[in-house]
């Protein structure tokens, strides 16, 4: 095994993964720089969700590796992994999942929880996060007295409370109104950046793409260099593009 390069929070070389024998990902590599904001695009059914499971160590690929911090994760028992993504990442699903049982606050505090912070500093940090996404007013009240896009400001703001290394966002806004997509994404990259929280980012939507510090594609599991994506004639990875030998570029 070969370490990845210093300034890469995160890093992975030529995964490959199948779901039930359906490829998924061939031989994709990329590094995550930290602090940045990456856009993983291409169209639906491109290995998006895939890539960010298997860097975020959710799944396991069949083959390649995948390094954090220069600790190789591929290699990871699964409660090694679970503790991981409890303790340094954070996770936002396209469709805010939130515990129907819980208040807004205690579902925002639940990372901290889970890893033994007291009721009374959870609860502070849940509140901060919460204002800053505009919902603090609503944190006494459960899920489903909330419109979807409160919703997945609550999961945004879990995503960040516990001041993860990196946040994995999967389509954090398609299940958003226009105005309301906008609103959440730069209220999520401003937070990200004011606390040096790396983010990835899967969308097939260009304009959200914009917003990233720079973009990698996919398409039928592959890196590509172009990809045509809604709402923009094109978009291609910045020209900074990791130029690494184990890149897989191709079509
Ligand atoms: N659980 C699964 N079982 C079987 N095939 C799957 C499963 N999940 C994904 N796939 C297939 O793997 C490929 C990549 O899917 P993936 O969800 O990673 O792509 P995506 O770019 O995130 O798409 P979307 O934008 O629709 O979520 C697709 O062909 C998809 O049908």
């Amino acid at each position: 095994m070969v370490a990845p390069p210093d300034n890469d929070v995160l890093w992975a070389r030529t995964l490959h993964f199948s779901h039930s024998g359906t490829p998924a990902l061939t031989g994709v590599s990329v590094g995550v720089r930290e602090g940045e904001i990456l856009a993983v695009t291409g169209p639906r059914g491109s290995g998006k969700t895939t890539l960010l499971r298997c860097l975020s160590g959710q799944a396991l690929p069949q083959q390649g590796e995948v390094w954090f911090n220069s600790t190789p994760v591929h290699t990871m028992g699964a409660l090694v992994r679970e503790r991981l993504r409890r303790d340094r990442f954070g996770w936002i699903d396209p469709e805010p999942a939130l515990v129907p049982e819980l208040n807004v606050w205690e579902n925002t505090a639940l990372p901290l929880m889970l890893r033994g912070t007291g009721r009374r500093d959870s609860k502070t940090a849940a509140h901060e996060w919460l204002e800053r996404l505009d919902v603090g007013r609503l944190a006494r009240k459960r899920p489903h007295a909330l419109s979807m896009a409160e919703r997945q400001r609550v999961a945004i703001a879990r995503a960040l409370v516990h001041a993860p290394n990196v946040v994995f966002a999967d389509e954090p806004t398609a299940v958003l109104h226009r105005p309301d997509r906008t609103h959440v994404l730069r209220t999520l990259t401003a937070a990200a950046r004011s606390h040096a929280i790396t983010v990835v980012l899967a969308t097939h939507d260009a304009e959200v793409a914009a917003l990233a510090d720079r973009r990698v594609a996919l398409l039928d599991g592959r890196r590509v260099t172009t990809v045509q994506l809604p709402g923009a004639t094109e978009a291609t990875d910045a020209p900074d593009a990791e130029g690494r030998a184990a890149c897989s570029l191709s079509v």
